[in-house]
């Protein structure tokens, strides 16, 4: 990735506003995106100029505080709402509509129909979208074995625990090949403890799948651990405010004094603390 004009501090942090000049193997492009929400009595400017580009097989993290349009930027993203000013790319095609190329992954406790089994599930939006019966079927299991569910194939979704929930949604989206997965908080609801064990999931089935991830939180933490890549927004309205590498961490170091050092240079980033962010 590129930049006109860029600021890069140490370990792998850009700040500033960027105008982004696309790299060859980039897959997703935010073109000086500004997003509004046009109420009756108010004009809501959700994200402001923000311009940024995921490349294939990121995990990429949109992290800031609540209300600073991180939502809003991702349902763009999934094509649900056109920006007022610059666009967005995939793969060179701007984004007008929802299509099966992003693939959006709801909180695990409302994203699978109860009342089909995982094997129904998975191939259930590969019928809907047209494919033959005998193919959703055979690409259901193929999915399904990859995330390791073959013994699982005929099981109700309240037979399974969090975590494997979390692995029929991702089988289920990955069985539409889509270029990009899209998670928006899907752990907020969760205890520290389930939280834990669902990223610890998501990052392991990342190992063996390599999907490319747009992940949304508010958690510094969970934006470290997750993430190869975090954009870093600023307060309402949403800009840019930093970029971040932080592909080097994940669940092995989660607890080294490293991880420590880059969650409190970030919360210096966002709140301010320019003692911390440099
Ligand atoms: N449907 C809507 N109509 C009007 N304003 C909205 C609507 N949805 C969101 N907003 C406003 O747009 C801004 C960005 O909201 P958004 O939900 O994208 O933020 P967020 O960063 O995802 O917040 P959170 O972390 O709390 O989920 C906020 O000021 C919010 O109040």
């Amino acid at each position: 990735m590129s930049y006109q004009d860029p600021t890069r501090l140490d370990s792998g942090i850009t700040t500033g506003t960027a105008q982004s000049v696309a790299a060859p193997n980039s897959l997703l492009n935010i073109n000086g995106v500004t997003l509004q929400y046009k109420t009756p009595e108010h004009l809501v400017t959700a994200t402001y100029r923000v311009t940024f580009d995921i490349h294939t097989g990121d995990r990429f993290v949109l992290l800031g505080p609540s209300g600073c349009g991180k939502s809003t930027l991702l349902k763009s993203i999934a094509g649900f709402m056109p920006p007022v000013e610059g666009d967005i790319e995939l793969k060179g095609r701007k984004v007008k509509r929802p299509g099966p190329d992003r693939a959006m992954v709801f909180q695990e406790f409302d994203q699978l129909l109860p009342w089909k089994t995982v094997r129904e599930n998975v191939a259930f939006p590969l019928k809907v979208n047209g494919v033959s019966k005998d193919e959703a079927d055979q690409r259901a299991m193929q999915m399904i074995e990859k995330v390791n569910l073959t013994k699982f194939l005929d099981v109700y979704p309240h037979m399974l625990s969090g975590g494997m929930k979390q692995r029929v949604a991702i089988a289920r989206a990955m069985a539409m090949r889509p270029d990009v997965l899209l998670m928006d908080e899907p752990y907020a609801a969760l205890d520290a403890l389930t939280r834990r064990k669902m990223q610890d999931e998501l990052l392991s089935l990342w190992e063996d799948l390599r999907f490319t991830l747009v992940f949304v939180t508010h958690s510094i933490e969970e934006a470290v651990l997750i993430g190869t890549r975090i954009l870093v927004l600023s307060p309402h309205p949403g800009q840019v405010r930093a970029e971040i590498n932080t592909h080097q961490f994940d669940s092995r170091n989660a607890d080294s004094p490293e991880f420590a050092a880059t969650c409190a240079r970030i919360r210096g980033m966002l709140f301010g603390d320019a003692e911390t962010a440099h």
